[in-house]
């Protein structure tokens, strides 16, 4: 097992990488990309901060990598679309900076209200200057803190001790929460008009790209104090750096840039109502200890094929989802491989159906594994939950998921209905009390078998004889038969047969089934 950490992460989170069986880890930091591409060849799991880049190019290089590791929470210097694409799994650490980024957040917001970095240069320069750096209260103030995620809420909680009013600002801040927390529940203008101070902690993404723009700097108060601890690029920097010349914005205090390391000429370092730091929110002895390890542990589970948290591209499911949804996970994944050999042509739909408590729950793992399934007869090791409906999405196959009420049979049903230029076909599976995952219909017949090992299935003419010439054709290839499913609807009409068999079926005599009299479908099936 190869694994490259390319950036600096805590010894600590090295050592449980190098403790896991069969590991072998490479620690090589500042990389180039081309050196990184070349690194990553034969890696299958990669350790990173925020300092590498893991491009496209450097994923299209990485043949063998399954898992992102992200030693804190920002991914964006990580492409994870096209890291979904390739079915490569991101994990993040998202909860053990929080403390340390709000902590940084707070140092920067009391050292800009009072001067500090400036004061001490002052000294440092001989200086006994006391008329330049009066500073302002924060009791008493407004704070606005844009994005009350974790750290967000970390800096609200802070802030409320200092006596601060604090306005948040997050789609996904409700009523009750903000009433929770003391704040005020505040829109975007709302926040950004009546504070004295402004903080985000937001992640980068398209909408949250230059939040803090020129225009929302014209809306602000005269003597605002901005704060940056998130990331670089959701403050415009160069409308920051008009608005202090100005004197619209007082101060700023920044630690993340949208070019890290900052360029020597960057317009921000030659303000002098400006505090700087290069990216150190996270950088404490705590919190880098805390995302190594914790980061460390569910790359380690992930390759070592146990369940593991904290994907960012993957749906998160707590213990108690997990537990009720296992056994249908299972199921949905044998129909789907299931469905996938049997379903020949050109798909163009797919329907998923969920009947009884399942449908009470978030099917949309259920749905994955199934596509999993479905995928993997064509692109084998290829196909995972994490690209699953990509792949759906690349293929043009329509997903669509239904919940269905409970039946009159069964207490639950997964249905796996496929539409191709060749027709429609159903199989559908439940699971019984006592007795784990069996098929319970193909095609409209009813049959009772259980999901596992070799199959032979097909649709036939209901006529003596067919059955026993099956039979006769296995046995003298030496293929064991384990057991016998027939379903048919009415005497002399259409069949379905499932017949588990104890090895593969030999090509050729699939070929000879296939071409019998009264044949309508046979395929051989490995689940
Ligand atoms: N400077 C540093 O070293 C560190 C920086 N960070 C950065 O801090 C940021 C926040 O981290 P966490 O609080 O852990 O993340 P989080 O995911 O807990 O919180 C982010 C919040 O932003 C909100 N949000 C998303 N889009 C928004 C929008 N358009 N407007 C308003 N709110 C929006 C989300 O709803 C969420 O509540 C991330 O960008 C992370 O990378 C995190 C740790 C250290
Ligand atoms: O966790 C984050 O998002 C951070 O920004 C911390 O970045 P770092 O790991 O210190 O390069």
């Amino acid at each position: 097992m190869k694994i490259l950490v390319a950036d600096d992460i805590s010894q600590f989170g090295i050592e449980k990488l190098q403790n896991l069986p069969d590991s072998q880890v490479r620690v090589r930091t500042g990389m180039s990309e081309a050196e990184l591409m070349e690194e990553i060849a034969d890696t299958e799991a990669l350790l990173v901060r925020s300092q590498t880049k893991v491009t496209a190019a450097v994923l299209e290089a990485a043949k063998h990598l399954k898992v992102i590791g992200r030693a804190g929470v920002g991914v964006d210097n990580i492409d994870v679309p096209a890291a979904t694409r390739r079915g490569i799994v991101v994990i993040n650490a998202p909860d053990g900076n929080t403390i340390s980024a709000a902590e940084h957040t707070f140092a920067m917001l009391i050292t800009l209200s009072r001067h500090i970095p400036q004061a001490d240069r002052s000294i440092r320069e001989g200086r006994w200057d006391r008329k330049s750096f009066v500073g302002v209260e924060l009791r008493g103030k407004t704070l606005a803190v844009l994005g009350t995620g974790r750290i967000g809420t970390e800096v609200a909680k802070r802030a409320k001790v200092f006596g601060m009013t604090v306005m948040g600002y997050d789609p996904y801040l409700t009523e009750a929460r903000a009433k929770e927390l003391g704040i005020i529940h505040a829109t975007f203008d709302e926040a950004i008009e009546a504070a004295d101070f402004i903080t985000v902690h937001t992640p980068l993404t398209k909408e949250t790209r230059h939040l803090l723009n020129a225009q929302a700097f014209a809306r602000m108060k005269d003597g605002v104090r901005i704060i940056n601890c998130a990331r670089g690029g959701i403050i415009d920097e160069e409308a920051l750096a008009e608005a202090l010349q100005a004197g619209k914005v007082a101060g700023a205090a920044i630690d993340v840039f949208e070019q890290e390391p900052i360029p020597a000429d960057h317009p921000l370092i030659a303000l002098k109502n400006v505090v700087l730091t290069p990216h150190l929110g996270a950088s404490t002895v705590e919190a880098q200890e805390n995302v190594a390890i914790d980061v460390a542990e569910q790359v380690g589970y992930l390759l070592q094929g146990l369940p593991f948290k904290n994907a960012v591209n993957l749906p998160s499911l707590s213990g108690e989802q997990k537990a009720i949804l296992q056994p249908y996970l299972a199921l949905g994944e044998q129909l789907g491989l299931l469905a996938g050999q049997w379903v020949g042509g050109a798909v163009s739909e797919v329907e998923i159906g969920f009947a009884g408590p399942i449908a009470e729950h978030d099917i949309s793992y259920v749905t994955r594994t199934v596509l999993k399934g479905w995928f993997s007869v064509k692109y084998g090791d290829d196909a995972n939950y994490v690209n699953a409906p990509f792949l759906a999405e690349q293929t043009g196959i329509t997903v669509r998921e239904v919940k269905q009420p409970r039946g009159k049979v069964f207490t639950n049903l997964l249905t796996l209905t496929v539409k191709s230029d060749q027709g429609e076909h159903r199989v559908a599976g439940t699971l019984y009390n006592g007795f784990g995952p069996r098929i319970v219909e193909i095609d409209g017949y009813t049959v009772d078998a259980a999901p596992q090992g070799n199959m032979l299935m097909t649709r036939h003419v209901d006529k003596p004889g067919m059955i026993g010439k099956i039979g006769s054709l296995l046995g003298d290839a030496g293929v064991n038969i384990a057991a016998m499913q027939v379903g048919r609807r009415e005497t002399g009409g259409e069949a379905v047969m499932v017949l588990s068999v104890d090895k593969a079926i030999p090509e050729a005599v699939l070929t000879e089934i296939s071409k019998m009299d009264g044949i309508v479908l046979a395929r051989a099936i490995d689940l």
